[in-house]
C-alpha cells in the first residue's frame, strides 16, 4: 500500500488522522448482533461518513486515514486522501497497542494543528466538526470524551510535535486528561454528534432515532442490519 497524495494537502489549518481498524476485527462488540459481513458494510459506511464530513470541514487542511485494510485504502482513494499504511502485523508487535501505534506514525511529523477523529461517529457533520475544532484551537491539547464518559472520539494538538502522544483505548478519557494533561472541551456536548460513537449493539438501534450520513443511513436500511440491533437491544433490556 502507498501513500496517496490526496486531499487539500496545503499549508496551514488542521490535520485530521482517522483510524480505521482491519474490517476482519473491526467493533468486535457487535458481533452479538451483526453478523461479519453486515459489521463490516457498517464500519465502512460510518468511515465513509466520517471521512467526509473531515473533507468538507472548513479549517481542515488535510485528511489521512491510518489503516491496514484494503477496502478502507481503496475508499480513500475514492475520496482522494491520505493512506498512512499501518503495516499488517503491527497489531502483534507494538506491545498490544496497536491503534496508538498507528497514530503516532500518523501524526509524527505533522506540520500544524493535529486532531484524531474516531471512524465511529456517523452523526458528525461538517459544521459541528467545525464548532469543535475552534474551540480546540485554544488549547494545547484537547479532547471530546464519547457519550459514555470513558472513551474519547477525538484527541487534538496545536503545540510542538514531540508533544503529541495519542492515549485512545481502554480509559482513554481519564488517560488524556490525567496523563496527558488535555483539556475537555466544554463547548462540546459529549451526548451530541461529536460524542455519540457506535460500539455496542444499543448505539446501533439508538442511530434509528437519529440523523446520520447518507453512506451509514443505507446500511442501516439492509434488514441484517435493522434487525439484528433490534433484537440484541432487546435482549439486553430483557436480561437488565
Ligand atoms: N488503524 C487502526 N485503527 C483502529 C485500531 N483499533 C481501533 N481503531 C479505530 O479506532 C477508533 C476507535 O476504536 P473502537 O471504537 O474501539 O473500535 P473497534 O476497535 O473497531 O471496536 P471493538 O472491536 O468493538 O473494540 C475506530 O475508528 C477504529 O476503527 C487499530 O488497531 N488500527
Ligand atoms: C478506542 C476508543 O474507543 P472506544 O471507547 O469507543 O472503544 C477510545 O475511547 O479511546
Amino acid at each position: 500500500m502507498k501513500t496517496v497524495a490526496g486531499h487539500g494537502a496545503t499549508n496551514g489549518g488542521w490535520t485530521i488522522v482517522v483510524p480505521v481498524k482491519a474490517l476482519d476485527r473491526a467493533k468486535s462488540r457487535l458481533a452479538r448482533a451483526l453478523p461479519a459481513p453486515a459489521r463490516r458494510a457498517l464500519v465502512l459506511a460510518m468511515a465513509t461518513d466520517v471521512l467526509r464530513t473531515c473533507i468538507a470541514t472548513p479549517g481542515v487542511a488535510r485528511v489521512r486515514v491510518v489503516t491496514s485494510d484494503p477496502d478502507v485504502a481503496a475508499l480513500a482513494r475514492r475520496l482522494r486522501i491520505e493512506i498512512v499504511p499501518e503495516p499488517v502485523g503491527a497489531a502483534d508487535r507494538s506491545g498490544g497497542d496497536p491503534l496508538n501505534a498507528a497514530l503516532t506514525e500518523a501524526i509524527r511529523g505533522v506540520p500544524g494543528p493535529v486532531g484524531v477523529v474516531t471512524a465511529d461517529l456517523p452523526e458528525l457533520r461538517a459544521p459541528q466538526l467545525a464548532r469543535v475544532l475552534a474551540a480546540a484551537v485554544g488549547h494545547a491539547h484537547s479532547m471530546v470524551p464519547d457519550h459514555g464518559g470513558a472513551g474519547t472520539t477525538m484527541a487534538f494538538w496545536t503545540g510542538p510535535a514531540g508533544a503529541r502522544i495519542p492515549r485512545f483505548g481502554p480509559d482513554s478519557a481519564a488517560r488524556h486528561l490525567s496523563e496527558g494533561g488535555a483539556v475537555p472541551l466544554d463547548e462540546v456536548d459529549p451526548s451530541g454528534a461529536a460524542g455519540r460513537d457506535v460500539d455496542t449493539p444499543e448505539d446501533v438501534l439508538a442511530l434509528a432515532e437519529r440523523a446520520v450520513g447518507e453512506a451509514t443511513a443505507a446500511v442501516l436500511r439492509a434488514p441484517s442490519v435493522a434487525q439484528g440491533a433490534h433484537s440484541a437491544g432487546v435482549s439486553a433490556t430483557m436480561v437488565r
